[in-house]
């Protein structure tokens, strides 16, 4: 079985008041910024890194060890973390269909990806993710007490034959998870 099949979690077992942030295809910047207003990018990281095992094939990367570019943030609420999000690509894809990204700082992501009419979205996937995943891992080293899981969706951006895979971990206590 593929890792990425267990990116296939049914939406039906996230909790209901979840839901509707799971499921949002538009800027989820943007409706965190009409909820909470003391909304702000907290970067905690853009570099070079390793891809993790279940990110690879989603990029179309061709060897294990290729190393990509990989932007961690956190999406906060005055000092209280809502989401962090994972972003990787190929470099060459930051030369090229996603080269605003090296420049992003602390402007969201989704400033620059919902305001470019050519890039695609595929379809969202869910699932839960624990201390086993390297996402809660990553987490866990910048938000205190995270619960043992927690809600993750993902999906890829297109710009042309690049590609973006943007994760995103749902935080307690602003979301029940
Ligand atoms: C993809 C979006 O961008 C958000 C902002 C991010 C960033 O600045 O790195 C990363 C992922 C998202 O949570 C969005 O707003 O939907």
């Amino acid at each position: 079985m593929p890792r990425s099949a267990s990116w296939h979690t049914p939406l039906c077992l996230a909790p209901p008041a979840l839901r509707p942030w799971l499921t949002e295809r538009g800027s989820l910047t943007a409706r965190l910024m009409a909820h909470f207003p003391a909304f702000s990018v907290r970067v905690c990281t853009q570099a070079s890194a390793g891809a993790h095992d279940d990110e690879r094939r989603a990029i179309a990367l061709a060897r294990r060890k290729q190393q990509v570019e990989a932007r961690e943030v956190l999406l906060m609420s005055g000092q209280t973390p809502l989401v962090f999000a994972h972003s990787v690509l190929q470099h060459r894809a930051l030369r090229k269909g996603f080269r605003p990204i090296g420049r992003l700082g602390n402007a969201s992501l989704g400033s620059f990806l919902f305001a470019t009419p050519t890039i695609r979205r595929s379809p969202l996937a869910w699932r839960q993710i624990d201390a086993r995943h390297p996402l809660w891992r990553k987490a866990a080293a910048h938000v205190a007490d995270l619960p043992a899981r927690l809600w993750a969706r993902r999906s890829l951006f297109f710009a042309g034959h690049d590609r973006l895979l943007v994760t995103e971990v749902f935080l307690p206590p602003a979301f029940a998870a």
